[in-house]
């Protein structure tokens, strides 16, 4: 990475060489004394013998019998989990910087084109200018384009719930699967390319598949050859098919590229201004206190970056959004208020609009106690840089660390009535009142805290409030069929957001006097 060289040295060496070395050091000593935490009994080599990545509901359970820090073993693979808010604390804020890491399989590796992402990439000096470049140029509200879009696209959903007829149910699962992905597919590639959406949704969902997948190779690196399952003949295929398809729009792009002042620029625009072969200005990332000079971006990392927003904006936003109106319809006394509160503040003769969200705040109880049970991504995956010491016990460099969102949101000792769905524990009064979800209260992190939070959250959590609040007040629902609130399933999935099981179906009745 030529860009490297930039980077002032003096910069290297106080963030990244200087503490590692530090860290390294005290890890040297650490090693030759410290035990394992607790875990489930292992088998000599092969160690706990897990066939598929564990789910949060089992990782919980184990928590229960083995504690908040537990050690779990796969071939040479070990694995720590952290199920409480104080082991939260202990990884992502006091030993942040040795617990940076991500952890990838040998198909993550090699869809993000070795890591040439953000989410994927190690803590280091290229990690952080990504980021910088994310949150400054992608997904800032400076981003004026992403943000418009989003009421657009929401209110396309509401038109379409409105057409059907009278009494018909609406699969709102699906359409808010389709909702996210038009919001940050326009927000990628702008309208150019919507014709071809849908062959880009055939793509994602092959590499989700593909994440998910259980490779052998994973935990004994010798057997990769083997690939019974042809992964890796998958992989080839899949990465092929994003090649073609990115490389044409970047190509597109280029051909007729946006002033740098245009409102409607979309990220493929605002990425090229940093590509190695382009002409853009590429000092723009420059200065600031951590990072200095220019630097340049490959068509791999547009690429990988570009799968980083699809997987991290589409089904996490979905998921809530989804979860937020399935508690909703389960639980009428809430309904009943976010719509008279909605009533007050909007009115009933017209829809909702950015600037009303800000006076909602029964509306933002409900998303936060939506986030709190039902966090989109259950489970963090950190990957130790050194050899750590956690309250006593050793976590080896390299080793797996998976904090149990869900679990810490559900934890007893930290939340009353834990496991239900009460949005005013967080209004004035309440015993959560004081508590938000920006990294500082351990016991609620749906984004995660420190170095690898989400750097989509302004983004992410402005579509799930206009997403929610629209379709509350635009609609009354009733479930189909004559089912009561009580019997809606609300089982999650197993993958790497906990969506819900059961598609949530509902029949929408208009209730405003505008026409939708
Ligand atoms: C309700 C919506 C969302 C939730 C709950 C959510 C949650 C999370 C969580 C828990 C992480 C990992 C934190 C960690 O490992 O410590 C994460 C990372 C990330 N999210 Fe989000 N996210 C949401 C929306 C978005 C959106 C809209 C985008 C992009 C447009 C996005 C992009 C990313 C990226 C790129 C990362 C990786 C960051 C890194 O590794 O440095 N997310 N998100």
């Amino acid at each position: 990475m030529g860009w490297i060289e930039e980077v002032a040295p003096i910069d290297l060496f106080l963030w990244f060489a200087l503490p590692l070395a530090v860290l390294l050091l005290m890890s040297a000593r650490r090693r030759r004394k410290l035990p394992f935490p607790p875990g489930p009994p292992k088998l000599p080599i092969i160690g706990n013998m897990l066939m598929g990545p564990p789910t949060h509901r089992d990782l919980a359970k184990l928590a229960e019998r083995y504690g908040g820090l537990l050690h779990l073993r796969n071939g040479f693979l070990h694995i720590f989990v952290v199920s409480t808010p104080e082991m939260a604390r202990e990884v992502l804020q006091v030993q942040d910087v040795a617990f940076s890491n991500r952890p990838a399989t040998v198909a993550i590796a090699y869809l993000t084109y070795d890591r040439a992402d953000m989410a994927f990439a190690h803590y280091g000096p290229y990690w952080r200018q990504m980021r910088k470049l994310c949150v400054m140029k992608l997904f800032s509200r400076k981003h004026a384009e992403s943000w418009v879009s989003v009421r657009e696209e929401v209110d396309v959903i509401v038109s379409a719930v409105a057409k059907r007829d009278s009494g018909d149910s609406a699969n709102l699962g699906e359409l808010l699967f389709k909702l996210t992905m038009s919001i940050v597919y326009r927000a990628a590639f702008g309208s150019r390319g919507n014709d071809d959406q849908e062959e880009f949704i055939a793509i994602v969902q092959e590499f989700s598949k593909l994440f998910a997948a259980f490779n052998i190779g994973d935990f004994f690196p010798w057997l990769g050859w083997m690939d019974p399952q042809g992964v890796n003949r998958r992989l080839k295929t899949a990465r092929t098919a994003l090649d073609r398809f990115i490389d044409k729009i970047i190509d597109e792009h280029m051909a007729n590229p946006k002033d740098a002042d245009a409102k409607d620029r979309d990220m493929v625009d605002e990425m090229l201004e940093f590509l190695e072969d382009g002409s853009g200005d590429r000092s723009q990332l420059g200065g600031g206190d951590d990072v200095q000079g220019s630097f340049t971006v490959t068509r791999n990392n547009i690429k990988a970056i570009i799968m980083d927003v699809m997987f991290g904006g589409t089904e996490t936003v979905a998921s809530a959004i989804e979860w937020a109106m399935a508690e909703l319809v389960k639980s009428p006394d809430d309904m009943r208020r976010v719509q008279e509160e909605l009533a007050a503040v909007v009115g009933l003769d017209r829809k909702v609009n950015e600037s009303d969200l800000e006076k909602l705040p029964f509306l933002k109880c409900v998303i936060k106690e939506t986030l709190r049970l039902h966090p989109p991504i259950p489970l963090l995956q950190h990957e130790t840089a050194v050899d750590c010491e956690v309250s006593g016990y050793l976590v080896p460099a390299r080793s797996q660390v998976m904090i149990n969102v869900w679990a810490i949101g559900r934890n007893k000792a930290a939340w009353k009535d834990a496991d239900e769905f009460r949005p005013t524990r967080f209004a004035p009064g309440g015993d959560a009142a004081e508590l938000d979800f920006k990294g500082n209260y351990f016991e609620f992190v749906p984004f995660g805290s420190g170095r690898r939070s989400c750097p989509g959250m302004q983004l992410g959590l402005h579509a799930l409030q206009l997403a929610v609040a629209q379709l509350a007040h635009c609609f009354t629902w009733a479930l189909p069929d004559g089912m009561k609130p009580s019997e809606l399933n609300m089982e999650d999935s197993i993958g790497l957001t906990a969506a819900r099981a059961v598609r949530l179906v509902a029949v929408p009745t208009p209730r405003l006097t505008c026409s939708l």
